[in-house]
């Protein structure tokens, strides 16, 4: 009898309790015994936890939907099938300018938002994000703000300086030149149908070596992607790099999973550069030039890095979606096309200043950035402090997010929101009521974009280059820019056009 209250003491419900109570049991628990105690630790902590994101979390009133308020499965389950774009898209015309996407994540999409975020100290890089590139001292990921005002100091006159700016122009014509000849072989050789998505990944990249060092990797000449982008695919270091950030005790699991060698490759690239780099030449050498010694050499090599990739991937992405929207839109290609050949006598005169100002192409590099912006979730932050954004109040630690993509696409800020019309930039009565300030492509504030002058040269020139001498036709009909997965940035597959010379 006694014997039996003991076992039906120690069965059904008890283990949980058993297994802290420092009873004998304790000292031999059997194996079966103690999974049923993990599960059931682990069912109480699920349930605290969701009870605590709807119920007492300091964002309970902020909308969004349930399962989202209570875990963040969803979120990371989008954020895996690369679709956080569409899912963050559709939550907020269904909740408005403010949603709770995840129990402690928040995601704003209005312009007011964007100053607010990205003008206050209140709000700072996610802590988290370092990770993403190996803890490297970085402008775009570090997040110690001495450093990286340092940084900027150390990068913005050879980057931006008007006697810079000058040579930047030649590194832009001869890449595009080459450019021009190997995508007119490939379209001889090819039916004249070309692999878009390669020849501007092989052209941005080889811009990218010429802009910082006077030398091109090669790529084009070779028609061959470099190890450094092959490595890349963006994928890798985007999808883990920022599911790091989210779940830090995944750190280690995911770093056994993380091309660390990509890290590595991509160092390794740079300080080979750095070796036979040109005197007073390129970005690297003006920099190193002017501010000696206001950064370590490890520091220089690590925001080098970070200026091939941010450099390559964005205009290579934008270069891509336009070619994209140009070939669905045929009138507009017609318009942009005309605006060229009336600016200029022939395809070699086509220079900077004059194309930077062409206002139709202009717009049309500004509505394919609406439609497909290069970070199109955005890289989040956190609040330093408690802080009031866009009528909500954020508490501490809270993770922060403006989505580009929604903004973009938000049907009360834009009519034929999903729709190209570079017309509603040129100030068409159609588009008057469009909310243009929620469009911030190179952001604002201390963190904006320090290449936007490079990139405008870059992108106006090339795709003046290519209306001037081809029509675009999309050879698979079925293809959708918009439906390829994101990460950190776009997974782009192939873009095969035809080339068809005017
Ligand atoms: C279509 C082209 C480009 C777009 C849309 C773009 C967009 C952006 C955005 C949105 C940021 C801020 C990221 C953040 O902090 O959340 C950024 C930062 C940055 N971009 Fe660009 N970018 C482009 C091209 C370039 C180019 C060509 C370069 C260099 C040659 C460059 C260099 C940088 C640097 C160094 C930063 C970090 C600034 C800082 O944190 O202080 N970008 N860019």
């Amino acid at each position: 009898m006694a014997e039996a209250a003991t076992t039906n003491s120690s069965s059904g419900f008890s283990p949980f309790f058993d297994l802290f109570s420092g009873s004998s049991r304790f000292t031999k628990p059997s194996f079966a015994r103690a999974s049923v105690s993990v599960v059931a630790f682990a069912f109480f902590y699920v349930l605290a936890s969701i009870t605590y994101n709807l119920l007492f979390h300091p964002l309970r009133k902020v909308p969004g939907p349930l399962f989202h308020r209570a875990t963040k499965i969803p979120w990371t389950r989008a954020w895996i099938a690369g679709n956080l774009h569409h899912s963050l898209l559709a939550l907020h015309e269904q909740y408005g300018e403010v949603v709770r996407i995840a129990p402690n994540e928040l995601s704003f999409i209005s312009a007011a938002a964007f100053q607010q975020i990205y003008g206050t100290d209140s709000i700072a890089r996610n802590p988290r994000l370092p990770a993403l590139n190996g803890n490297q001292h970085d402008i775009m990921f570090w997040t110690n703000i001495a450093d990286h005002t340092r940084f900027r100091k150390y990068l913005i006159h050879s980057l931006n300086g008007p006697s810079a700016i000058s040579g930047h122009e030649s590194v832009i014509q001869r890449n595009a030149d080459v450019f021009r000849r190997q995508v007119e072989a490939q379209a001889n050789a090819n039916d004249r149908v070309v692999n878009m998505t390669n020849f501007y990944d092989w052209l941005t990249f080889d811009v990218a070596g010429d802009l910082l060092w006077r030398e091109s990797f090669g790529s084009l000449e070779k028609l061959e992607t470099h190890p450094w982008q092959e490595l890349q695919g963006v994928a890798a270091l985007g999808t883990y790099g920022v599911l790091i950030a989210q779940f830090p005790w995944l750190e280690k699991i995911m770093r056994a999973l993380t091309p660390r060698k990509l890290l590595e490759l991509m160092l390794d690239v740079v300080k080979e550069k750095q070796k036979t780099m040109l005197p007073n030449a390129g970005v690297a050498s003006l920099a190193s030039a002017k501010f000696p010694g206001l950064l370590s050499p490890n520091e220089v090599n690590a925001n080098l890095v970070i200026l091939v990739n941010a450099g390559g991937e964005t205009t290579s992405t934008t270069l891509n979606a336009a070619t994209y929207f140009l070939t669905r839109n045929k009138a507009c290609a017609r318009k942009a096309r005309e605006e060229v050949r009336a600016a200029f006598a022939s395809e070699n005169d086509i220079s900077h200043p004059k194309v930077t100002q062409l206002p139709y192409l202009n717009a049309v590099i500004l509505e394919t950035l609406r439609l497909a912006p290069v970070v199109p979730t955005s890289i989040s932050r956190y609040a330093v402090r408690e802080v009031l954004i866009d009528g909500a109040m954020v508490p501490k630690g809270t993770c922060i997010r403006t989505t580009n993509f929604a903004a973009g696409r938000y049907s009360t800020y834009f009519r034929d929101a999903s729709e190209f019309r570079p017309e509603r930039w040129l100030g068409h009565p159609s588009f008057e009521s469009d909310n243009r300030a929620a469009i911030q492509p190179f952001l604002s504030g201390k963190h904006s974009c320090m290449g936007r002058k490079f990139a405008e040269m870059e992108m106006t020139h090339v795709l003046a280059r290519l209306l001037w001498a081809y029509e675009f036709e999309l050879v698979d009909d079925t293809f959708g820019f918009c439906e390829q997965r994101t990460n950190l940035l776009w997974e782009k597959g192939p873009l095969n056009v035809r080339m068809i010379p005017v």
